[in-house]
């Protein structure tokens, strides 16, 4: 079977979105997700596998699935992961299985991903369905402060971060859309207004109404 064809979009059929969001650790991506799904209900989170360590309150299949590098490795092999990548001297994938469910459901799934899981997500046979967002931080300074706030990260590991921000951030320009997290309650109503306008995008590839599909038919004959 042709995989991309798969997935195609067409009058009448309904395919889910791929809802990409990516940003320098600390910008507010997760926060961003967390809200959005309570928001909408229907919206898949995609949990993806780590070998990082789980942080205080993470909780495994919810959060991340929490992995031996060894069994990541043999995922990979076995061809169950959509997209990986090494980020910060961890691994870190997403789950092929329940994207493609979703998929078929008509479900809308959230990745909170990095650049290189955003570019590989957007070249496999699902990457017509995607919808980028790159968060940003008002300032590298205030991107320092929300890491050291959130009192998740050592010392070593937020300097590490903030070493690696500038180049997540260089990759901006690849995303559909940037949001500058300023005020977080005006960056959830951009990205539900994103969410929304993209929703009604594709209806008017795949939600045509009987009427319209009748006169298409008519004209096709
Ligand atoms: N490529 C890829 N990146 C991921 C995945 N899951 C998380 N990441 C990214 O890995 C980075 C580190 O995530 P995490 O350790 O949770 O730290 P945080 O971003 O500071 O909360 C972030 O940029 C995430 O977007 C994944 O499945 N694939
Ligand atoms: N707009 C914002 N203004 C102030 N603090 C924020 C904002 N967005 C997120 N934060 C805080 O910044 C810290 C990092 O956010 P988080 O969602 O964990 O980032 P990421 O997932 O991108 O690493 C958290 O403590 C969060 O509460």
């Amino acid at each position: 079977m042709d995989h991309a064809a798969d997935h195609r979009t067409g009058p009448g059929q309904r395919t889910g979105l791929l809802i990409i969001l990516s940003s320098p650790s600390g910008a507010g991506k997760s926060t961003l997700a967390r809200r959005l799904m309570e928001w909408d209900p229907h919206l898949r989170f995609s949990v993806s596998a780590t070998t990082r360590p789980p942080r205080p309150g993470e909780v495994d299949g919810q959060h991340y699935h929490f992995t031996t590098a060894d069994s990541f490795r043999s995922l990979v092999g076995a061809g169950q992961m959509l997209e990986h990548a090494e980020v910060f001297g961890n691994f870190y994938g997403t789950p092929r299985g329940p994207v493609e469910v979703a998929m078929r459901e008509g479900r809308d799934t959230l990745f909170d991903v990095d650049w290189q899981g955003g570019q590989q997500i957007r070249a496999s046979a699902l990457g017509s369905q995607v919808v980028s967002i790159f968060v940003l931080p008002p300032s590298l300074a205030e991107l320092e402060r929300r890491l050291r706030t959130r009192g998740q990260d050592s010392d070593q590991v937020i300097r590490g971060r903030m070493e690696k921000s500038r180049a997540e951030i260089s990759h901006w320009a690849e995303y559909d859309y940037v949001l500058i997290n300023d005020d977080l309650d005006q960056t959830e109503a951009r990205l539900r207004t994103i969410l929304m306008a993209e929703r009604l995008r594709r209806e008017r590839q795949t939600g045509l109404g009987p009427f319209v599909r009748a006169l298409m038919e008519e004209n096709e004959a």
